[in-house]
């Protein structure tokens, strides 16, 4: 089976062409890496893969299901652009942060239980973050707060995790901790990691075994 499976995609904004011909295979434990120019459709394919916007043409399948008959997506762990992350104004600290992407569970009434802040301090300390398992994430530094953001992606065991520019901004020692970690996560625990990334100098230096693309005019081309 194939962490992902992308053939022939095609996708237009107002009948303007983002994504042509877009093909892309992703085996079980890969390190994936995309990088492409500003606007060359990344983000659009990590919207595609989500399910949050639908192909007009072209098939993915994921973990060897079509993203159409996905209900859940607790299999797909997401950890999104720092600059969403800096949009969490209220002060939730890293354990609640990381228990939320337990929602699924939560019963009838939609606040996490013992059992889950159990689960998600599990994680946390795995991640070697509980240092700061009480701290808003909102005052974590640029590195922390994306680690925190990896530990609510892994709280349902995800078997693929995508990142849309995880460490823009953030200071280049935790941005080579952060590139480790995620290594970590494809080499010891098989999880298959596509990356849209704007850092490869930084990652071109450690001892990571990743498959590079490239988008270019819509499509995905191996560097
Ligand atoms: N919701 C939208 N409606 C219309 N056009 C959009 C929308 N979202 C993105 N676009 C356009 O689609 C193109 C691809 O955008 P996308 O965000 O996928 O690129 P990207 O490679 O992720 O860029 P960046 O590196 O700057 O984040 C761009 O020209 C962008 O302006």
């Amino acid at each position: 089976m194939k962490a992902v499976s992308i053939k022939n995609l095609y996708f237009a904004y107002n009948e303007i062409p983002v994504l042509k011909n877009c093909n892309l295979e992703v085996g079980m434990g890969d390190f994936t890496i995309i990088i492409g120019g500003n606007g060359s459709g990344k983000s659009t394919l990590i919207k595609l893969m989500l399910g949050e916007i639908k192909a007009l043409k072209g098939s993915i399948e994921i973990l060897g299901k079509r993203i159409e008959d996905y209900k859940s997506f607790r299999d797909i762990g997401y950890v999104p652009q720092i600059n969403i992350v800096n949009k969490i104004a209220f002060p939730i600290t890293c354990l609640e942060l990381v228990s939320l992407n337990l929602y699924e569970d939560f019963g009838f009434i939609k606040i996490p239980k013992k059992e889950h802040y159990k689960k998600a301090r599990e994680i946390i300390e795995k991640m070697g973050m509980e240092k700061y398992i009480n701290t808003p994430v909102n005052e974590l530094s640029g590195g922390l707060a994306q680690r925190a953001m990896i530990c609510k992606a892994m709280i349902n065991e995800p078997k693929l995790l995508i990142l849309d520019e995880p460490t823009a901004g953030v200071d280049k020692d935790s941005k080579k901790h952060f590139f480790e970690t995620v290594n970590i996560l494809s080499t010891k625990f098989n999880i298959s990691i596509i990356m849209v990334t704007h850092e490869l100098k930084e990652m071109e230096n450690l001892d990571i075994d990743m498959k590079t693309y490239e988008m270019i005019e819509g499509s995905l081309v191996k560097c």
